[in-house]
């Protein structure tokens, strides 16, 4: 697996590979014995259900807040511990949760998520799991998922088939990286047709002519990747971001989060200062639940951080 860290984003979207190439597909019958664990303990519990991404910003908007969005790789360091760290990012304030599908393939991704994605891949982790586990912790759940996959899961299982049973265990969002937005159209209409927001990214390097389409195009809210190149921690966030927030806000009155290097307290209050709508931590989350001595210690470690990220953002 190699990702390259040169990687620059095509006009604002990866250069899909080849989905009949063998290395990067597994059987969406590989259902790997995880899914037949229990996850959810207090299943009898229900929070009360998620509203859609758009409503999500609208309700926080009326507050005057800024919405914070962790991501975290599904099945890193095993689903069951997914389960859990969902319910902690959940309570400790997440306003949307990304979740990844770990891909053999990550082209967009530095090292920490690359390594989550390899482990998790190591241990059994796929989509058919994955969804099992969402299954049962969803209904436990107060804020939407978006789910984040790379183009070709969505491709093996089919398109239509893809965005059912996604919404059948009641995501909200999907995030596809390595879609060009002329490519869109059908996993638009098929994600329109069971109520998922489909949406898109913009980078630095975007022309803002397609910067207008991609807003146009996205739905529940407008990703503005910070700085070219891969996920990552960074020690600051790309001063070109309030230059951009700008020319995207003349744009569109679609809400814009803002991902890529962000991964403290600091750059999360910078960010929403600059006028983000949202702030998205991925490698920075990752990082902790992977390299804690144990589960337990990683998911305490993971609530601790949620909470100063979120109140960075009141
Ligand atoms: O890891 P970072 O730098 O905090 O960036 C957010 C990010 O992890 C998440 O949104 C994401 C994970 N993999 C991606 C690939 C492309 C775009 C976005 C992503």
């Amino acid at each position: 697996m190699a990702a390259s860290s040169s990687l620059k984003f095509a006009a604002g979207f990866l250069q899909l590979k080849k989905p009949q190439d063998p290395l990067l597909i597994r059987s969406p019958n590989q259902v790997s014995t995880l899914s037949t664990k229990k996850f959810a303990p207090m299943a009898a519990l229900t929070a009360t259900p998620a509203v859609s991404l758009s409503q999500t910003f609208i309700n926080l908007k009326e507050q005057g807040k800024v919405a914070f969005i962790p991501y975290i790789t599904a099945g890193d360091p095993d689903l069951s511990i997914t389960a859990e760290a969902l319910k902690v990012l959940d309570s400790c304030g997440s306003d949307i949760i990304e979740l990844g599908v770990p891909y053999s393939d990550p082209l967009a991704d530095g090292p920490v998520i690359q390594a989550a994605a390899t482990r998790s891949l190591a241990r059994g982790t796929n989509l058919n799991a994955i969804i099992s586990m969402l299954k049962e912790v969803i209904p436990q759940l107060s804020c939407p998922i978006a789910l984040f996959t790379y183009y070709n899961p969505i491709l093996k299982r089919g398109i239509p088939e893809f965005m059912s049973t996604i919404k059948d265990v009641g995501v909200h969002g999907l995030v596809v990286p390595d879609v060009p937005l002329e490519e869109t159209e059908i996993l638009r209409k098929e994600a329109a047709k069971n109520n998922i927001e489909l949406v898109l990214l913009t980078t630095p390097t975007t022309p803002i002519d397609r910067m207008k389409a991609i807003a146009e195009a996205s739905e529940g809210f407008l990703y503005l990747v910070s700085s070219i190149g891969v996920t990552g921690a960074r020690a600051s966030v790309n001063e070109r971001v309030p230059a951009l927030l700008k020319e995207i806000k003349e744009t569109t009155k679609k809400p814009v989060a803002v991902g890529f290097g962000i991964s403290k307290p600091e750059h999360a209050k910078q960010v929403a200062g600059w006028g983000a709508d949202g702030v998205i931590v991925g490698s920075a989350m990752v990082k902790l639940l992977g390299e804690a001595k144990t589960p337990e210690e990683g998911l305490k470690e993971l609530a601790t951080f949620t909470k100063s990220l979120k109140s960075a953002l009141l």
